[in-house]
């Protein structure tokens, strides 16, 4: 497949927080770069580096070292949604959310409601905008922090863990609705410790205490091993998904797989050729 121009690049970035100026740095010497329109999920166990990476991509914080580079001309360039919605909700109502930051960047009354009246439709949300927010589930308010940032229209829409709190049926729309979204064209960088997740990536970047410790094609991540016939999964120390299980144990059992699936979809059509 093949992407736009470059929107974010990271050369030799590392992070050290002041604080802890004799601990190794928190990021070291990474270089990445992510196009638009491209689908890119960053992966990594607990304290890797992934949140300090989102900071870093969303401007949140500056690098102690390296250069990082962005070329985006919108404004705001990039949204986040967080892992607990609730850090994001600030209205009362949800319509009264949605259009919060709108009114913050001075955005003209008319196309505030357009905008909201829009992003409440796309997630799903358009009957409930009346609902004080209190009263909305944990998914319900994740779909709310997505519609909250697409009424600023980011090029670039950055989910920190954002299904890690939520139920397996909420967990499946908010993934729907960030394929949507790359579907019309919108970067997504997708932070999880789900593998099942890397599966909608086009590019998986595995972080390993601060480095990165793959950039490449989901399918490699999964399936290319090493002379002990360790996966760059099996390395990292996850389990892969119950998708890439099965395929694998179809292999190990003699089955000739055409392809190889990461999803559910892709091993249900390869297994139906031999049925
Ligand atoms: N304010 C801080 N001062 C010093 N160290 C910190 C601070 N915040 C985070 N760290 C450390 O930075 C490292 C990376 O944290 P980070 O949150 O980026 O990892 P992560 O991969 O997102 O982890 P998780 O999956 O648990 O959210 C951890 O070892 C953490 O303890």
């Amino acid at each position: 497949m093949n992407f736009g121009e470059h929107l974010i690049k990271l050369e030799h970035v590392s992070f050290a927080y002041a604080s802890a100026e004799k601990a190794p740095a928190i990021l070291q010497d990474v270089n990445l770069t992510i196009r638009r329109g491209e689908w890119v999920a960053i992966a990594g166990t607990n304290g890797s580096g992934k949140s300090t990476l989102a900071k870093l991509i969303a401007m949140l914080t500056p690098a102690t070292s390296g250069e990082l580079s962005f070329n985006i001309p919108e404004q705001p360039p990039i949204q986040l949604v967080f892992q607990n919605p609730d850090t994001q909700v600030i209205g009362e109502t949800v319509y009264e959310d949605v259009c919060f930051g709108m009114e913050n960047y001075g955005i003209a009354e008319p196309e505030i409601h357009l905008r909201a009246q829009t992003a409440l439709q796309k997630v799903g949300l358009e009957a409930l905008a009346d609902r004080p927010v209190a009263e909305l589930s944990g998914g319900q308010k994740q779909l709310l922090a997505i519609a909250s940032c697409l009424c600023m229209n980011p090029p670039a829409l950055l989910f920190d863990e954002a299904t890690s709190m939520l139920d397996p049926r909420s967990r499946h729309n908010i993934i729907q609705v960030a394929q949507e979204l790359h579907r019309e064209g919108k970067t997504i960088i997708w932070i999880t410790q789900w593998m099942d997740e890397l599966a909608w990536a086009e590019r998986v970047v595995a972080l390993d205490q601060g480095k990165v410790a793959y950039n490449g094609s989901t399918l490699d991540f999964f399936y290319q091993t090493d002379e002990h016939n360790q996966s760059f999964c099996d390395r990292l120390g996850f389990a892969p998904p119950y998708t890439v299980q099965v395929a694998l144990s179809l292999v190990n059992k003699g089955f000739k797989l055409d392809s190889l699936p990461v999803t559910p979809a892709e091993l249900g059509k390869i297994v139906s050729v031999h049925l």
